[in-house]
């Protein structure tokens, strides 16, 4: 049956009261700046693939996109030079490991094993093709704005404070660069992504960017197409299998839905053909997954019947 608008916002609104006192988890502070987000932030969205947009809670506050940007330069990737590029220069394995592991790198051949954990990201970023790093950062960038449907800019601050920290990510460009999988400069990728991960968004930004997936790869707001629709499954593919990292298994249990999450605090998950919905609350839990987040999308999910293999329970 049809999703009713009086349904959307009332599972919205469900959601955001229910969780909005959830005090579990604690934001990000490996980059130090996250930490000073405040904590009680949280918002919850879905956008149709009709462009109809159900909201509550906290819509307009900047955060950091964080890994919600990984599916996006996957599908940049995806554009440009096929799925099966993708494929064989990057890995679609899910690693079972933490988002930011260096071990994954070492044990597994496809060594970037999959672009939506940091080793897969950099290494998208590496395969964009550009001649230089500002053309690199400008395609990065046109591509989330073409997602979110209007002109973003990067937190500057937040930028600083990961590229002053980022050894460990820097280890991982190195990595891969000396196995031969990463296909720039190192360094030069490693700062195209932490940009990218420093881009600002607002929750809204975030559901508009999933319903672009939803709407097989058009933007409902301005009708750009963004992806084609050929390539939508196998994104999905791998944000259903690798989007929560660690957690994928578990997530998929609670929700059935492709998704994607951020130590920014921020969530995306798709209903294909359907609506997104997009959540946003700083605190974490171990695998740096929205506590209040992940449980309000499955809250949703399971209020409306739309796990991909039927009906979820939630939780
Ligand atoms: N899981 C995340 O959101 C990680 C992104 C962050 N920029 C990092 O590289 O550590």
């Amino acid at each position: 049956a049809k999703i009713s608008a009086e349904d959307y916002q009332r599972v919205v609104n469900e959601a955001y009261r229910m969780f909005k006192d959830v005090d579990e988890g604690a934001n990000a502070d490996y980059i130090p700046i996250l930490a000073t987000v405040p904590s009680n932030l949280f918002g919850v969205a879905i956008v149709t693939r009709d462009g109809e947009v159900y909201a509550a809670g906290e819509l307009d506050y900047e955060f950091s996109i964080q890994s919600v940007s990984k599916p996006f330069t996957a599908s940049l990737i995806m554009q440009q030079q096929g799925p099966r590029t993708l494929r064989e220069k990057i890995g679609v394995e899910p690693t079972g490991l933490p988002f930011n592991s260096k071990i994954a790198v070492e044990i597994y051949e496809e060594r970037s094993v999959n672009p939506m954990v940091n080793a897969g990201a950099i290494a998208a970023v590496s395969l964009v093709e550009a001649d230089s790093e500002k053309e690199r950062w400008k395609q990065v960038l046109g591509n989330i704005e073409d997602y979110a449907g209007r002109d973003l800019k990067v937190l500057e601050d937040v930028y600083d404070s990961e590229y002053e920290t980022a050894w460990g990510n820097r280890a991982i460009a190195n990595l891969l660069f000396n196995y031969g999988r990463l296909y720039s400069e190192p360094e030069q990728a490693l700062r195209v992504y932490t940009r990218q991960c420093s881009i600002g968004i607002n929750t809204l930004d975030l559901a508009m960017m999933g319903a672009t997936l939803a709407n097989e790869g058009i933007n409902p707001k301005t009708g750009k197409r963004v992806l084609a629709k050929e390539h939508i499954p196998e994104l999905l593919a791998i944000m259903a299998t690798a989007g929560f990292y660690d957690e994928s298994g578990e997530w998929m249990y609670r929700a059935g839905l492709p998704a994607k999450t951020g130590v920014g605090g921020g969530i995306i998950a798709v209903v294909p053909g359907k609506f997104a919905i997009a959540t946003f609350s700083p605190p974490l839990n171990p695998a740096g997954n929205s506590v209040r987040g992940l449980r309000a999308i499955g809250h949703i999910a399971a209020e409306l019947g739309v796990g991909l293999y039927g009906p979820n329970a939630g939780e």
